[in-house]
Parts: structure tokens; C-alpha cells; sequence
């Protein structure tokens, strides 16, 4: 319980960590009427088991308060590696051990899989990374309205901070990043304005393959590019110091929202696409292109899919959610047939093409969004041996999940970037007669809180 410091400032006892992996507290507080009454309050930044003096942050409604002094240090509290962390809203356990981080992401699925009574028994500790640092292949970085690049602010992502440094990021990433800030600077280009809807450039993405070294420079502008001194300024600046870059693009986004879309690609320099590599297969990555953003880890991820799933050259298989086929090609080849189900169609279109392009035969895509596409598979299929499914984080959702059971696979291997929607969906298998065998969480995503799992279902024969 908390002591009043004085008007919003306290001293609080950290007990737990909240779902988005920040320290959290119960204090005693005075209302309008003078009746002191109990509040959860969310402190960034601090660990359970901490002693903080923390002050409310406005609007107080949001029970969210700033540490101001750790009075009592968690054994495992480090000093942050970047200059950012605090401001931007990428890191948010920068402060915590690598060990640490691991050990409370293991318990973090197992609770949540107690709180719906499953067996807690079957989660596995997580397996981090051998690289903790510099492991995303993949950034987005916004200009703010003066035309400088950085990153969002955490809880105001309206402003900017202006990128220095990012230790997640590849640093030949972080370089070519600062060399595009740098040349809308010395052009005095500006930055979109989210309230005039004035203003040219809006977002760079960038791209960087870990194995094949390419890397795609993506711009996004509200405008179409003019054959101007500056680009031709961009084209030479990347050309000189970045002969990574296979792709630079101009990415034309007119429409008032601030999404990381385009209506019109132009390519500035090299190709609309890079290559990329993950577990022996050579994929193609556009702009818009979901891909595993940590590859070493997602190879990890991968392997463990096909230790859990047996597939047997008997099997048929679907791989729903399949995006451009990460999972689909290292099963398509240990099984007879493959389908994969897939909203994008740009990600079913680059499947087939990586399908193809690594010599894949057995496999067949459908770009249909995962109910209705799993129902039209399954009449032309057929019921499957064994299905895997890897959702975004909104999870499958309860009608999918119970199309899946009724199509008896053997074995379901669940992929999710999400432990809570995962365990509210697998719940949907268990009148069903399916067991949960185990639960795998991998840290793809070192630094922040976040977890992915793989999970094995069998259906218990009778
Ligand atoms: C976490 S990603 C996994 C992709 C792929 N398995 C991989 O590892 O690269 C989730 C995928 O689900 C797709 N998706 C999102 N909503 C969908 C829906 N309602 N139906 C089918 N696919 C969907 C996304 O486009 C994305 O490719």
C-alpha cells in the first residue's frame, strides 16, 4: 500500500506487472467528497518488488504516475543501453537483465494460462536470443512537421524525437536512417502536419535483410516525386555510401490517414523488392510485405513448428494466416499436399512466387480472409492432418477456432505473437477433445514485453 507524499506525489510499493509490461501499484487517495478510496495505478519503467516515489501524471482519470525516485532497486534493474529509452515508444525493458526479461515472460504465459484453467505445467521457459541487440530487419521511422525523422513519443505520438540512436535496429539501418534526415534537412523538405494536413514527407521505412544484406529505403510522401535537384541529391547520397540499398522508393500516400499505405509506387533506384532468406528459403519482400521482423529468433520459431507438428509425407496440411509462406515451404516439403489462407493478396501473390521460385510444387494459396477461406478450402481439400495457425495479435477468434476443430486435424500447432488471445482461443478446442501438449514461448522481441509462442494441440483418440 502507498504512503501520500503530498498532493499526487506517493511512495509505492510495486506489486505486479501490468499486460503491457509496466510496474503496477495500489495507493489510498482522497475524492471530491474526502473518502479515501483504493486506485490502481500504472508506473512505466518499474519492476515488482521496486520502491518508488511516483507522482500522477494528467489526465488523472488514466491512473498512470511518473517514477521520480527508485527508492528500492529490483536486484535485477540495469542502466539502459539507449539515450531514447523513457521518450520513445519502441524499448520498454530496457532496464530489466536479459535473464530477467526471459524469466518473467515464461511467467506471464503461464498465468495467463492458469487464469483460464489450463495446466500451466505445459508452458516451457523461454527461449531468448542469442542476440539481444540489433535484431529487427525491419523500422519505421516518421518525419515531424519541420521535416526532421525519428521516432514516436511514447503516450504522445504526435511528436517526434529526432533518431540518434536505436539498439535494435541494425546500425547500418540507424546510418542509412540519419543520411535520409539529413538530406531532408539540407533541403529544407517538409514533414506532414497531422492537424493542417499540409506537408510532404510522412514516413521512411526501412528494410534489411540479415542474410542476403539487402536493404529497401522506402519513403512515403503526400505527393509524387519531382524530377528536382533534391532527388537526385537522395539517388546520389544512397548510391555512394549505402550500395546495400536494392530498393529506393517513392511511395505516393494522398489519403488523409496516416498509415503506412501508398497509392502509387514509384522506384527510384533498384527493384520494387528485396530478397530475404529464413530457414533455407529465399523469399521476396515488397514494401507492404509481412515478414518476421527478428529472422534468427523466427528460424527458431520454425524449427520448433515442425518438431511439434510431425508432419509425415502422408499428411495434408493448411497453414492458416500463412502471409508469404514462412511456415507453409519448410512443411510444404515433409508433407504431401499444403494449402495456405491468407487476407493480403499481395502476400498470397508472393507465396505463390516463392513457392515457385524455391522449386515448391505441392502447394496451393487462397487469398480469402480466414473464416470464409477455411470454410471454401475444407469442401475442395479436404479435412486436414494437421493445421497451423499463426494470427495477428487480435488472435483467430472464436468461429475459426471451432471450424478448425470440426475439421479433426491430428495436431494444431498454434503460432501467436499474443499469449491472451491465444489461450482465449485455444479454450474454444477443449470440448472438442483436444489437449494442450505444450507451450513454447520464444523471445522475438527482445527489450519490450512482448512474447511469441508455439503451442501443440493433439486430439485424444477414443
Ligand atoms: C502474424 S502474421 C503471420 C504470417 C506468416 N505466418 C509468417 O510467419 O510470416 C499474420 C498474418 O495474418 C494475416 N491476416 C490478418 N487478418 C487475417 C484474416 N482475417 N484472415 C486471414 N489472414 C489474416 C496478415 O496479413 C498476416 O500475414
Amino acid at each position: 500500500m502507498a504512503y501520500k507524499y503530498n498532493d499526487n506525489t506517493f511512495i509505492m510499493e510495486i506489486t505486479q506487472f501490468d499486460a503491457k509490461g509496466s510496474g503496477r501499484a495500489v495507493i489510498q487517495r482522497e475524492n471530491k467528497q474526502g473518502k479515501r478510496k483504493k486506485q490502481h495505478i500504472t508506473i512505466p519503467y518499474t519492476l515488482p518488488g521496486e520502491r518508488v516515489q511516483a507522482t500522477l501524471v494528467p489526465p488523472y482519470r488514466n491512473r498512470v504516475a511518473k517514477p521520480d525516485q527508485i527508492i528500492e532497486a529490483h536486484p535485477e534493474r540495469i542502466e539502459p543501453a539507449c539515450l531514447h529509452f523513457g521518450k520513445c515508444g519502441g524499448c520498454s525493458w530496457q532496464h530489466i537483465s536479459y535473464a530477467t526479461q526471459l524469466k518473467e515472460k515464461t511467467s506471464q504465459v503461464k498465468q495467463l494460462l492458469e487464469e483460464q484453467h489450463f495446466d500451466s505445467n505445459v508452458v516451457q521457459s523461454t527461449i531468448g536470443a542469442d542476440e539481444a541487440w540489433y535484431y529487427r530487419n525491419k523500422m519505421e521511422f516518421t518525419f515531424n512537421k519541420a521535416g526532421e525523422l525519428g521516432l514516436h513519443e511514447k503516450g504522445n505520438y504526435q511528436n517526434i524525437i529526432p533518431l540518434e540512436t536505436c539498439f535494435i535496429a541494425s546500425q547500418e539501418m540507424v546510418n542509412a536512417t540519419t543520411e535520409v534526415a539529413k538530406w531532408a534537412q539540407a533541403h529544407r523538405l517538409s514533414g506532414y502536419d497531422k492537424e493542417t494536413k499540409e506537408g510532404l514527407l510522412r514516413h521512411l521505412m526501412v528494410r534489411h535483410s540479415q542474410a542476403t544484406g539487402e536493404m529497401m529505403l522506402a519513403l512515403f510522401a503526400t505527393e509524387s516525386p519531382v524530377e528536382s535537384s533534391a532527388l537526385s541529391d537522395l539517388k546520389e547520397r544512397i548510391k555512394d555510401k549505402f550500395p546495400s540499398v536494392t530498393s529506393l522508393l517513392w511511395l505516393e500516400n494522398r489519403d488523409i490517414a496516416d498509415k503506412v499505405q501508398a497509392q502509387q509506387v514509384h522506384v527510384l533506384a533498384g527493384r520494387d523488392f528485396i530478397y530475404d532468406e529464413l530457414a533455407g528459403y529465399r523469399y521476396r519482400l515488397w514494401y507492404d510485405t509481412f515478414f518476421q521482423t527478428n529472422p534468427k529468433q523466427a528460424e527458431k520459431l520454425v524449427e520448433l513448428a515442425l518438431e511439434m507438428a510431425q508432419p509425415q509425407a502422408t499428411d495434408k496440411m493448411i497453414d492458416l494466416f500463412c502471409g508469404v509462406g514462412t511456415f507453409s515451404l519448410p512443411f510444404a516439403s515433409r508433407v504431401s499436399q499444403l494449402a495456405g489462407i491468407e487476407i493480403v493478396e499481395s502476400s498470397i501473390a508472393s507465396a505463390k512466387r516463392n513457392a515457385s521460385d524455391n522449386g515448391v510444387h505441392n502447394t496451393l494459396f487462397l487469398a480469402k480472409d480466414a473464416r470464409h477461406g477455411l470454410r471454401k478450402m475444407l469442401e475442395t481439400f479436404g479435412n486436414p492432418d494437421v493445421l497451423l495457425l499463426d494470427p495477428p495479435r487480435s488472435g483467430a477468434g472464436g468461429k475459426v477456432m471451432r471450424r478448425i476443430a470440426r475439421s479433426k486435424p491430428k495436431r494444431i500447432v498454434y503460432v501467436s505473437c499474443n499469449p491472451r488471445t491465444l489461450v482465449s482461443d485455444i479454450k474454444e478446442f477443449v470440448p472438442f477433445g483436444y489437449q494442450l501438449e505444450v507451450v513454447q514461448p520464444v523471445d522475438l522481441f527482445p527489450q519490450t514485453y512482448h512474447v511469441e509462442c508455439v503451442a501443440l494441440l493433439q486430439r485424444e483418440t477414443i
